[in-house]
């Protein structure tokens, strides 16, 4: 598994929704803290929030402050990765809390959509690429 090789990781995220079916059982597999990074007004207590483009509107992920410290080695789970825009403002909000994203990991590509170009070079693992026919 991809997770086996990167090694001294701290910190698995998943996306809601989807993301929060594949984010657990990765962390727990790694040895990692789940950390669950969720749409507007869900999570209690301080957040620090994030807006992005998505190809039907705008949303914002939101994480609680202190779940993740400056210096953690964080892996972010997602189910799709469509335009991008989702993993990007994941990316954004543990950049600003000082955390390395060491790698992405969804479970679908569509990548006539481009998604993999905003990473930025960032490592992402896919198990499906799903192309239109
Ligand atoms: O790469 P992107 O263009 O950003 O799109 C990918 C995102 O879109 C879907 O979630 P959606 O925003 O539909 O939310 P949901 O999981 O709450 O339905 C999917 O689960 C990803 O999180
Ligand atoms: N084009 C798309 N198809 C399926 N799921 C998606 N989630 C975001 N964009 C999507």
């Amino acid at each position: 598994m991809f997770a086996r090789k990167l090694g001294g990781i701290c910190s698995g995220l998943g996306i809601e929704a989807r993301g929060f079916i594949f984010g657990p059982p990765i962390a727990l597999a790694i040895g990692a803290k789940f950390v669950p990074l969720r749409k507007p007004k869900k999570l209690p207590g301080k957040v620090i929030s994030q807006e992005y483009i998505l190809e039907y509107g705008r949303d914002c992920l939101e994480m609680h402050v202190g779940a993740v410290e400056a210096g953690e080695r964080a892996l972010v789970v997602d189910d799709l990765i469509a335009t991008g825009g989702t993993l990007c403002a994941a990316m954004d909000l543990l950049e600003r809390v000082g955390a390395e994203v060491v790698e992405c990991a969804c479970v679908i590509e569509l990548p006539e959509l481009k998604g993999r170009e905003r990473l930025n070079g960032k490592p992402l693992y896919v198990l499906v690429e799903y192309l239109e026919v």
